[in-house]
């Protein structure tokens, strides 16, 4: 298709950042100036080392502290090498009835319907059968990993709405095509045969909901008497050790809509668990809906998406055919990522659950590179990529597999061999085929194996997001989170692939740098703690750690701290976060550095000495209501005495405790004590500011999101103990 490659008719454009060369002119500039810290902290080093242990301590630890700094800031700067912008021109697309377009596989997975209620997943499914699609080119799969008879049911009410769901949604020309976000959304069309669809969907909503309560599906609901047989599987079943169970629910080439369109097929899965046999979470759920969809539709194209993602725009395949319809790239694409939004956030985003950063800035900066790293959901990939064979093999010789009738006996008995959990012994997948094992971040993992294969990705953020999910809407939900990913992270940074060696030699040298800035994520705790601790003690003890406000050497580290934050505050508002939403998100960073990030560090320490921990731990997606009116009105919830919040309110307290010692002191002796301890005072103070939701937990609220009060004891009787113990450090220093 020469023709695509014309300008006026290419699928899709690329824009360099207009400011790279500022961005690379400050990269220049501020590694000058760290270079130049660095000198004076080992000088300072080596003189104290002289003086006595205490000092050697003390400087050690703010050496180590800066070095990780200027480590993840030289990670980081791969990030802003070559950010860039990409348009897609889906209209441009030849039309599907003249010129076959790829088949779609749609992947949704599941894992726990308390924490992820059937019927919303069986809502995000329904979005995926609602997409812009040819319907006989799409399949939509769903991998239950919780083994529910109560999602089974959920499906099949689901197969049965989708009748009058992909009509209305046609008809209406929705953007947004899940029910559930339809009909909970403050302006859904009232006419009255939207008011027929909304009953229908709380009627099945409700038959979900009651078939939850009971724990299992009865006869009194709706479902036919075949259907219900099929539900005496679930007799003696527990949830890690049965066999695997696989429906077909709708077949495009038998079922039709109200309006006798075709419907896309809609299969249930749930692979075989047995306690002996790993099952690798949800990398091994993908991989099993990898190998079956391989037999039932195998299309060359795999969207796989998490159970609360739903599709925001039907058209978000369109996009993604328009670069893997495009000859030049089509070759060596892996996969084209949409970005994670999400939804319900509260205005000022007080947990940072939009993760800027990580989901949109940084994916920018990848994407000027070999491309975005994977995010788990909102991918569109190639099967071929993910199969095994290599970007430079021929793209027509790969074996087209067998694909059997989709719910025909044959094809029954292969898929269901092919979801055991003996399946993969011995096999390649996991290792170079599928979704990789040995990291809780399995699409962190997977994606970068693929970079370094040789593969390239694509990142595709328009104007209207393509998938909206759920974030965390609790602060120990989004810490736990975000230890896990730590965990997951450590678990490729140290291990044979890790991104710094393996990374830089196969992938690229800045490729290498990117994902380690992800990589070692989790070592931001020492510098955060670092900083939390030594200047307060120092405060406290009169014994100050940096330069004078009247010393010129205060420029040096006013310009690393303001640059630092300038360029985070200009990143996160010129790709178009907001300023409060920016406070929120660096408060966040501070707030993960002595929780997720430090108790991921020590999770990930114990598991490699053979103490094991939870593994994937299913981020919860239901919340009660004065939960998520406290969420809703931005008031921090902490109500659980967790040893995060035991951390955090360690530290909240030091840092208020040595501000106000630091103050007092001023007030006393004058002036010159400010002059004396201003970066203290002022890294007390910016920390105390940040805290302040913490303090009104501890001493001003009384609703059940209030810090617990044996957290609040125990939080200052540390912050006692620690300040005890740096009075003896600073005394001798
Ligand atoms: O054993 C498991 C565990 C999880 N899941 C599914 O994986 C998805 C993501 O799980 P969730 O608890 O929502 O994790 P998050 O931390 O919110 O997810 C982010 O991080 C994960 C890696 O840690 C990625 O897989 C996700 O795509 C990414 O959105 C959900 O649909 C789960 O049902 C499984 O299918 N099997
Ligand atoms: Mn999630």
């Amino acid at each position: 298709m020469p023709a695509l490659l014309d300008s006026s008719t290419s699928l899709h454009t690329l824009h360099v950042d207009r400011h790279v060369g500022l961005y690379r002119a400050h990269m220049l500039v501020y590694s000058l100036a760290i270079l130049v810290l660095l000198y004076h902290r080992t000088a300072t080093l080596l003189t104290a080392s002289k003086n006595s242990f205490s000092s050697l301590v003390i400087h050690f630890s703010l050496l180590l502290a800066d070095a990780i700094l200027a480590f993840m800031w030289a990670c980081c700067q791969a990030l802003r090498w070559r950010p860039v912008r990409r348009r897609e021109f889906p209209h441009r697309l030849p039309d599907p009835d003249l010129h076959e377009w790829p088949a779609l596989d749609v992947f949704v997975c599941t894992a726990d319907p308390r924490k992820e209620p059937p019927a919303s997943v069986a809502s995000t499914a329904l979005s995926m059968m609602a997409l812009d699609y040819p319907a006989h080119k799409l399949s939509v799969y769903v991998s239950d990993d919780g083994g529910s008879e109560v999602t089974l049911f959920a499906f099949m009410e689901a197969a049965r709405f989708a009748r009058y769901w992909l009509p209305f949604c046609r008809e209406k020309g929705l953007v947004g095509r899940s029910p559930e976000a339809y009909f909970a959304s403050p302006d859904p069309c009232g006419d009255s045969e939207s008011q027929k669809m909304k009953m229908m969907f709380d009627a099945m909503k409700e038959n979900v909901e009651s078939a939850m309560d009971k724990g299992c599906v009865r006869n009194d609901f709706t479902a036919s008497a075949e259907e219900l047989q099929f539900f005496e599987k679930w007799k003696g079943f527990v949830r890690n050790n049965h066999p695997s169970i696989i429906k077909v629910l709708l077949k495009s080439d038998e079922d039709r809509d109200i309006t006798s369109t075709p419907l896309p097929n809609l299969v249930y899965l749930s692979r075989e668990k047995r306690p002996s046999y790993p099952h690798h979470f949800k990398a091994g759920a993908l991989n099993v809906l990898l190998r079956v969809s391989g037999i039932m539709s195998n299309a060359p194209i795999v969207l796989t998406v998490d159970c609360d993602m739903y599709a925001n725009d039907p058209k978000s395949p369109q996009r993604a055919l328009c670069y893997f319809l495009d000859p030049s790239l089509a070759p060596k694409l892996a996969f084209v990522q949409f970005p994670q939004h999400f939804e319900g956030l509260n205005k000022h985003d007080i947990y940072g659950g939009e993760i800027r950063r990580l989901f949109r800035i940084n994916s920018y900066g990848l994407d000027g590179l070999h491309g975005p790293n994977y995010v788990g959901t909102n991918c569109f990939h190639s099967r071929r990529a993910l199969c095994g064979s290599s970007p430079s093999s021929n793209l027509t010789d790969s074996k087209a597999p067998y694909v059997g009738s989709i719910g025909s006996e044959p094809t029954m008995a292969r898929v269901h061999d092919m979801a055991a959990c003996d399946y993969e012994q011995g096999t390649k997948w996991g290792s170079t085929i599928g979704f990789r094992y040995g990291s809780l971040v399995e699409d962190y993992y997977t994606g970068f194996r693929l970079h370094c294969e040789g593969w390239k990705s694509v990142f595709s953020d328009p104007a209207q997001p393509a998938f909206l999910g759920d974030a965390p809407k609790s602060l120990h939900d989004s810490l736990s989170q975000c230890k896990r990913w730590v965990v997951g992270l450590f678990e490729v940074a140290f291990s044979r692939y890790s991104p710094l060696t393996f990374g830089t030699r196969n992938a690229s040298l800045p490729m290498g740098l990117g994902y380690g800035y992800y990589a070692f994520w989790g070592i931001w705790c020492v510098p955060i703690i670092t900083y939390a601790l030594l200047p307060q003690l120092a405060l406290v003890s009169q014994k100050p750690l940096f330069p004078k406000a009247s010393e010129p050497r205060i420029y040096l580290c006013a310009y690393l701290f303001l640059a630092a934050y300038g360029q985070d505050l200009a990143d996160f508002v010129m790709s178009g976060g907001s300023v409060a939403r920016w406070w929120s998100d660096q408060r966040m960073w501070m707030i993960r550095g002595v929780t997720s990030y430090l108790f991921g560090t020590i999770e990930f320490a114990l598991n490699q000495v053979g103490i094991p921990s939870q593994g994937f731990n299913v981020t919860n997606k239901v919340m009660e209501e004065e939960q998520s009116k406290r969420y809703d009105n931005g008031v921090f919830d902490f109500g659980i005495a967790s040893p995060f919040f035991i951390s955090l309110g360690t530290t909240a307290i030091l840092s208020l405790a040595s501000f106000i010692a630091g103050i007092t002191r001023v007030a006393v002796i004058g002036i010159r004590v400010f002059d004396e301890m201003f970066v203290h005072l002022f890294l007390a103070g910016f920390i105390a500011a940040n805290c302040l939701p913490i303090y009104e937990a501890m001493f001003f609220r009384s609703d059940n999101g209030k810090m617990p009060r044996n957290v609040t004891l125990t939080s200052i009787f540390l912050a006692g103990l620690v300040l005890y113990v740096g009075g003896f450090l600073f005394n001798t220093y």
